[in-house]
């Protein structure tokens, strides 16, 4: 039954699961090289489990809950954070251990009962708030509030002895964890980008509550970062504080993102004259995505990456292209900020796509090129002269 079990420190150990089954997180965002559910375990005077795992991997989790506790019954269960990848096994671990105490905010308990129905009663449910302390013998657990960072009720909690920050979904990401459970055990840089896929995806449209978070939990002397998702952060915590913050400020470095939806290739070759343009403008990173292919959600960690955004669509009934509306949704709901954009299309008759592109700029913190580039069918000579001024203007904003 698959479940990982590492030893953190004396009496304090980490148990999760790898989910390599789930096609899509959320039942949305592909999952190519998995997820993991981390939970932790703490043996002291009192016991307690930090969180648990999705309920698919449930038989496993009991398990290595029952193996690690070694005959003693669970007295807490610290509930960090409610969506179902972490609370999914609540019940069954109450089941087991009828006399537990949650420990949780005013928040945590109400969603006890509107997602599990669970009601328990007020000597059974610990409350606490920003600040306060659970004694649990040689160690302690100190709360700290991140609310929407991604759920109203999260919240992380931080152990001063061992100098530990039980971060939740904070400095998580994608992946599974493969044999390295630290990150002194495996290369970061194989992961950034499935991390920063998580983080834009998952916790990006929260970004202001999120920078509010690291910049509380950043008030802390920490030595390990125990994330619910990816890495346990022994050697260098630091590095998954700096990815977050950078990405929570929508920091971003040079390079430009070409997204293209087309039917018949008109807007398809515009995106890749475009790109040349821009390479010999002396652009390095460039990134062509075809809006119908590549999943949004890659779309999007990249958007977030590089400084530099074209958008480019063919008319579709009127409008833009039904796949770009799509992720101009997505761009806005998520706020993104520090781009600069360019615009081009196609149209056959009437035109609709580059208008809708247009209004579309209106809508966020742009700063719009001020060469659009609208073709009428295939790009002819006057439109690859356009293009050509529209990668001029765009290297230059990346000077
Ligand atoms: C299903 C469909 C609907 C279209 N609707 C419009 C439209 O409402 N207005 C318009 O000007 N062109 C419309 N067009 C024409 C396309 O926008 C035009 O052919 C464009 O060059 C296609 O670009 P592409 O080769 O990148 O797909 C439509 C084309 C198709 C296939």
């Amino acid at each position: 039954m698959n479940c990982l079990y590492a030893k953190i420190l004396d009496d304090l150990y980490y148990i999760g699961a790898n989910d390599r089954q789930t096609a899509l997180f959320e039942n949305m965002w592909p999952l190519p090289e998995g997820v993991s559910y981390n939970a932790y375990l703490i043996r002291d005077e009192k016991t307690a489990l930090l969180d648990t795992v999705r309920i698919n991997k449930v038989d496993g989790f009991i398990n290595k809950v029952l193996e690690v506790l070694d005959g003693r019954k669970l007295d807490y269960l610290v509930i960090h954070h409610m969506e179902p990848d972490h609370s999914g096994c609540i019940t069954d671990i109450l089941n087991l251990f009828p006399d537990l105490i949650f420990v949780g905010n005013k928040k945590t308990k109400s969603m006890l009962y509107d997602f599990l129905e669970l009601t328990p009663d007020d000597d059974k449910f610990i409350e606490v708030k920003d600040g306060d302390v659970l004694d649990l013998g040689k160690r302690q657990l100190q709360f700290v509030m991140t609310p929407m960072v991604h759920w109203p009720e999260s919240m992380v909690s931080y152990e001063p002895n061992d100098k530990i920050l039980f971060s939740q979904d904070i400095f998580g990401g994608f992946g599974t964890v493969d044999g390295a459970i630290f990150d002194d055990q495996a290369d970061y840089n194989i992961f950034r980008s499935e991390t920063r896929r998580y983080y834009s995806n998952i916790v990006g449209k929260y970004s202001m509550m999120a920078v509010k978070a690291i910049e509380k939990v950043k008030q802390l002397d920490i030595n390990i970062i125990c994330p619910v998702h990816g890495f346990v952060w022994r050697e260098n915590p630091q590095t998954i504080i700096d990815d977050y913050e950078k990405w929570a400020n929508y920091e971003v470095e040079d390079g430009v993102v070409i997204v293209y939806g087309s039917m018949y290739g008109n807007t398809e070759g515009m995106a890749d004259h475009l790109a040349t343009f821009l390479a010999k403008e002396g652009v390095k990173n460039i990134k062509v995505f075809d809006v119908s292919k590549t999943h949004a959600s890659y779309i999007l960690n990249e958007i977030w990456r590089y400084k530099g955004l074209i958008l480019g669509s063919a008319t579709y009934d009127n409008s833009v292209y039904p796949n770009m509306y799509n992720l101009l949704n997505v761009l806005k709901y998520n706020k993104i900020k520090n781009h600069v954009l360019g615009i081009f299309g196609s149209y056959g008759w009437s035109g609709g796509a580059v208008k809708d592109l247009k209004a579309f700029a209106e809508t966020g913190k742009y700063d719009v090129l001020e060469t659009v580039v609208e073709a009428r069918g295939t790009m002819h000579k006057e439109e690859e002269d356009q293009l050509r001024l529209l990668a001029k203007e765009m290297a230059e904003k990346l000077k």
